[in-house]
């Protein structure tokens, strides 16, 4: 059985406090975007091991038993005892992107297992497992446009449609820390609150979506905003880092030509429609 995780994006992220377990209060809107990794899994004759992971693509750090789909399988398994299964996991998603690649994985593979060995676990049951593998591994359940507030686990869906948009989402070859981005952000609530800026036009987005990450990110590596200012200046109606980065989308009217490139000749560019 197959499947394809994408990715979403950020539009808006609002750090508004730190909580006293540790973890920050946040306001944002997911939406989903066809970059997709390929996850596969059959059920494999292997006795001596629950979990054989084949992984192509781009590179993953970590162990492959620290992969999320092995995770999600775990997770699974503790309570179904499932049949041993072999996964094949072709990686296009970068990591360290912002873009929830991992978090996606997790909940496909959980989609996966739910529907390959007919468990009959509901929407909201897969959500309650997704979200104890990552704060917004939940979001890929349902994975529609989705406004979230909590710690990024609470979450309402949303009308939006961005239908005919094109994107262009670019990420440098920098690595940003999701803990580290958190820790140099000063809580507060926003002048315009992301619920009631996502109801504007897309064109006025510009001056009232605003990720809070972007203060803390961009001075600790300026190629992230020089890589935003120039979709701006190569006809991107509104452009953002996603999630802590490092990767940048820009959201191009209907019918406009992209960009050819943006940034040094190392950075991962997707091209695509909304
Ligand atoms: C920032 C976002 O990309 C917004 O979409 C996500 O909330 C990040 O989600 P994620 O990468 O799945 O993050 P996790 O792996 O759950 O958390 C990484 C670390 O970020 C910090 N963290 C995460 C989420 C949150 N609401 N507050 C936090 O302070 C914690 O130190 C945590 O240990
Ligand atoms: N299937 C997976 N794909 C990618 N990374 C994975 C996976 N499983 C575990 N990881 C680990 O998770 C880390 C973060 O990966 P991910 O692709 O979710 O990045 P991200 O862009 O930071 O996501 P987010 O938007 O949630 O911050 C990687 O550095 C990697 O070590």
């Amino acid at each position: 059985m197959l499947a394809f995780p994408n990715i979403k994006i950020n539009l808006g992220l609002s750090i508004t406090e730190k909580r006293p377990d540790g973890y920050h209060n946040l306001e944002t809107v997911f939406y989903p975007v066809a970059l997709e990794d390929a996850l596969e899994i059959r059920t494999s004759s292997e006795t001596e091991k629950k979990i054989t992971l084949h992984q192509y693509g781009m590179e993953i750090a970590g162990n492959p038993e620290d992969n999320l789909v092995a995770k999600a399988y775990s997770l699974l398994d503790k309570e179904f005892h499932l049949p041993p299964v072999e996964i094949h996991l072709y990686k296009h998603i970068p990591s360290g992107a912002g873009l929830g690649g991992g978090s996606s994985d997790a909940a496909f593979m959980l989609k996966l297992l739910n529907d390959h060995f007919q468990l009959e676990l509901s929407e909201e049951q897969l959500e309650v497992y997704a979200a104890t593998l990552g704060a917004d591994c939940a979001f890929f359940i349902k994975n529609k446009p989705t406004y979230a507030e909590g710690i990024g686990n609470l979450f309402s869906p949303i009308e939006l449609s961005l239908s005919g948009y094109q994107i262009m989402i670019v990420k440098p070859n920098v690595f940003v820390s999701t803990r580290e981005a958190f820790s140099n952000i000063h809580p507060h609530r926003p002048e315009y609150p992301v619920k009631e800026a996502i109801l504007r036009p897309v064109a006025e987005w510009k001056d009232i979506l605003i990720n809070d990450f972007e203060a803390s990110v961009f001075p600790q590596h300026p190629v992230i905003g020089e890589i935003k200012r120039e979709l701006y200046h190569q006809g991107a109606i509104y452009a953002s880092m996603s999630g802590s980065g490092s990767s940048v989308f820009g959201l191009f009217a209907p019918g406009t030509s992209l960009p050819e490139t943006i940034g040094e000749s190392d950075v991962f560019c997707f091209k695509g429609k909304l």
